[in-house]
Parts: structure tokens; sequence; C-alpha cells
């Protein structure tokens, strides 16, 4: 069975020792992905005053998110559309709703994968409020 892992050019360095995509046969495997930008600054991170204080946006960071995710899956050649199962991981559940909102828009519950999520201590950087990883289900072209 075919097995090939892929380093995606103009995304966001992985922080370890892992690739964006793995490809084992006819699955797609996408790591935990964040709204890292390729220059380590991240989207839905806004400073709102003169005193440092940061807002994190929940609905801007999961967009973000998800269509890193989408960019992931289109080197492999999938969709959304391929998506069976997700992982999300919140740093705080009060942003349930608002992750949720975003999310049906890339996702629906008749056709859309399996999703767990979780509320965790913490996540790879203090900005950060969500990460997801995925798996798609996407047979090699021949
Ligand atoms: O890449 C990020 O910004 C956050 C994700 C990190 C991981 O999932 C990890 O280091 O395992």
């Amino acid at each position: 069975m075919s097995n090939k892992s892929r380093l995606v050019e103009g995304k966001a360095t992985p922080r370890g020792a892992y690739p964006h995509v793995k490809r084992v046969g006819d699955f797609i495997f996408i790591s935990g992905t964040s709204s890292r930008l390729p220059d380590n600054t991240f989207a839905g991170v806004h400073k709102i005053d003169e005193m440092g204080t940061m807002h994190f946006d929940i609905k801007e960071q999961t967009r973000a998110v998800l269509e890193n995710i989408k960019d992931y899956l289109a080197t492999e050649g999938a969709t959304m559309a391929d998506v069976v199962d997700v992982t999300s991981f919140l740093v705080n559940m009060n942003d349930f709703a608002g992750y949720n909102q975003v999310y049906a828009e890339y996702f629906n519950k008749e056709t859309g994968p399996t999703r767990t999520t979780v509320a965790v201590h913490q996540l790879p950087h203090p900005y950060l409020v969500v990460e997801i990883k995925a798996m798609a289900y996407s047979p090699v072209k021949s």
C-alpha cells in the first residue's frame, strides 16, 4: 500500500517532526492544523488596545483552519467532500457556538464527516483557540 508524506509549500512550517499531510492508500490524514500563517503570525488574533490586550476570534480562526485543511486535501486531489472524520480541539467550550457556525459552512449533517470536539487545557501556542485534525477517503486516481 502506498504511504506518502507531504509538507505543503506556502503553509506554516510544522513545529515538530510531522508532515502536514499523509496519504496511506485511499486514505488521507491531515495533521492537527491551526490558524498559524507561514510567517508564524496567526489569523484570528487581534490586539485590541494599547495595553496589549489580545482578542482571539474563534470564527476567524476556525475558518482559517478549515481553509488550510481544504488546501492540504487539494494537494492529494481531494476536497472537503471527501472528509470522513474530524477531531477538533477548543481551548474554551464557550467558543463552541462560533466554531460550530463556521464549521457548518463547510460540512453538513447528512453528508459530512463524523466529528468529535473536545476542550483541551492548551494548544501549542497561547494565541490558538482551535486546532483541527481530519481524515479523508479519496481513492487514488490511476
Ligand atoms: O502548527 C500549529 O500551529 C499548531 C499545531 C501543532 C500540532 O498539532 C503539533 O505540534 O502536534
